[in-house]
């Protein structure tokens, strides 16, 4: 194996008589920073009992030194957690990840190339804070991992070869592989945080539109068609949703919703998770503004028009202010209260996008008071980006209702100005607050 360029080269001690050891990984890294490290992993080797497979990792890490928060080896254990594992092959005992320099990491660090001191000689730590290996670095996938790994992998391969020959051995080798599939991914969920999300967000979007199956003949016993009293049904069904992601909803300001009569409620818009959050709060007779594309969206889809969601056209502003306008009328007419998004889009930047105008155009149109509600940052517990969905608290604060009374189109501009200001320093102050992610071991 030949190692391309300055940078490290990590081996995998096998220490049992394994026939052969294939392994091949590729792929690039995004760390729970901002920054892609740049790692290029490559590898495509085979060697016997207790040799070390060397992997050339490719880095630019040196260049940027100084502008990232983690340390590049740091990376590298995030990378053998979550991509690399699952590219060893024919294994009987899982082995330690180690560390080596490489002979041209040495050379390049001789010719003056910025590489750290401690990450250029890992088992050296000279005890400097800022260039030690993370203690985290140290910690191995788990043995019993690998070792359930390797089993299925066995079983898979064992399946493929004795199927053509033998149904009855292929059958019960068949049935190894299905009883290895559940434990196998309590490990994953336990061993890999990108597995987490995934397997998170799959749960959720699955999940709702189950639930949403369940919802429709509901609705329609409820109430036989269209109609927002169908949200209370949509909102018990939703309710115990936020316990299965390990989501928790502090809310604060609730007398803010003993208003009578119509209103529009309007929040900051960070994922589709909101839905958790607006379930958690929705006051009776209160449905919801949405982008028309969700009317598609299956089941979910079905559900949302039933419970009197109004949909819009975004790309056609003159089409979605005369929805808009009809909505106004009927909030009147049947005392209904509406959910507004006013970013109009989901936004998870740490700060609010610059509201449309359609919500206070809606709420002076109505002559209705504006309840601002907002949600704290998703970026302690849910970050796109890196790959992280852990558990997490989030904090719903209700602001006190903004009359309109008297209020023209004229007014729409000042009050939007005042709206975004009391959310902006709200959302600033409430997800400054919010206790940091409590979520699963391996970040
Ligand atoms: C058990 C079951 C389980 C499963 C079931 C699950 C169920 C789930 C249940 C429930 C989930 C619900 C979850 C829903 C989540 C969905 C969220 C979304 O989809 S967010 C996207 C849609 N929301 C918006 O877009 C906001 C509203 N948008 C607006 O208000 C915009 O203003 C809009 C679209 C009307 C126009 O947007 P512009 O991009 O053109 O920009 P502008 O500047 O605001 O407006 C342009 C001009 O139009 C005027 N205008 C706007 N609205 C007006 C109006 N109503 N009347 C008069 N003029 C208006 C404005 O004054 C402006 O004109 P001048 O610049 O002032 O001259
Ligand atoms: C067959 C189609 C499959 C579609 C699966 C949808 C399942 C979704 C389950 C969660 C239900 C929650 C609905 C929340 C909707 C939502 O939050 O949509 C995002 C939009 O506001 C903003 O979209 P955008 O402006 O495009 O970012």
């Amino acid at each position: 194996m030949m190692v391309q360029e300055p940078g490290w080269e990590f081996g995998l001690d096998t220490g049992v008589s394994t026939p052969t050891l294939a392994m091949s990984a590729t792929g690039s890294l995004v760390t729970t920073g901002s920054q892609d490290l740049g790692f290029n992993v490559s590898s495509e080797t085979r060697c016997s009992r207790q040799d070390r497979v060397p992997v050339s990792v490719l880095g630019h890490w040196g260049s940027n030194r100084g502008q990232r928060d983690e340390h590049p080896l740091l990376a590298l254990q995030h990378l053998y957690q979550h991509h690399l594992v699952w590219s060893i092959q024919g294994w009987t005992r899982p082995a330690p990840l180690s560390f080596q320099r490489n002979q041209q990491c040495e050379a390049q660090q001789m010719r003056g190339t910025s590489i750290p001191a401690a990450a250029a000689a890992p088992q050296h730590d000279d005890g400097d804070d800022d260039d030690a290996i993370p203690a985290t670095f140290s910690r191995d996938v788990p043995r019993w991992f690998l070792c359930l790994l390797a089993h299925f992998l066995s079983a898979t391969n064992t399946t493929t070869t004795t199927s053509s020959t033998t149904t009855g051995t292929s059958s019960s080798t068949r049935m190894d592989v299905l009883w290895t599939i559940p434990p196998l991914l309590l490990l994953l969920l336990w061993s890999s945080s990108t597995f987490v999300f995934y397997f998170k967000k799959c749960f959720y979007v699955a999940w709702m539109m189950c639930l949403a199956v369940l919802a429709i003949p509901l609705c329609l016993l409820k109430s036989g068609g269209r109609d927002v009293e169908n949200m209370r049904v949509i909102r018990s069904l939703v309710r115990h949703v936020k316990h299965l992601l390990g989501l928790r909803f502090e809310v604060s300001g609730w007398e803010h919703l003993q208003t009578k009569g119509p209103y529009v409620i309007i929040s900051n818009h960070q994922s589709s998770l909101d839905v958790l959050g607006l379930m958690e709060v929705l006051p009776d007779r209160c449905t919801m503004i949405a982008k028309k594309e969700l009317i598609y969206a299956g089941t979910v889809g079905i559900t949302c028009w039933l419970g009197g969601i109004v949909f819009i056209n975004r790309k056609k502003t003159s089409d979605a202010k005369s929805v808009m306008a009809e909505a106004a009328k009927t909030m009147l007419d049947d005392q209904i209260r509406l959910w507004v998004f006013p970013e109009g889009t989901r936004n998870q930047r740490g700060d609010l996008l610059p509201f449309k105008k359609g919500a206070f155009h809606l709420a002076v149109a109505a002559q209705a008071p504006i309840i601002p509600i907002v949600f704290s940052s998703y970026s302690n517990f849910y970050l796109r980006k890196e790959k992280q969905f852990n558990s997490g608290t989030i904090r719903l604060k209700i602001l006190p209702k903004i009359d309109t009374k008297g209020m023209t189109t004229e007014d729409v501009a000042s009050l939007l100005d005042k709206s975004f200001n009391l959310m902006r320093s709200a959302f600033l102050e409430v997800s400054d607050s919010v206790p940091q992610s409590n979520g699963t071991r391996c970040h």
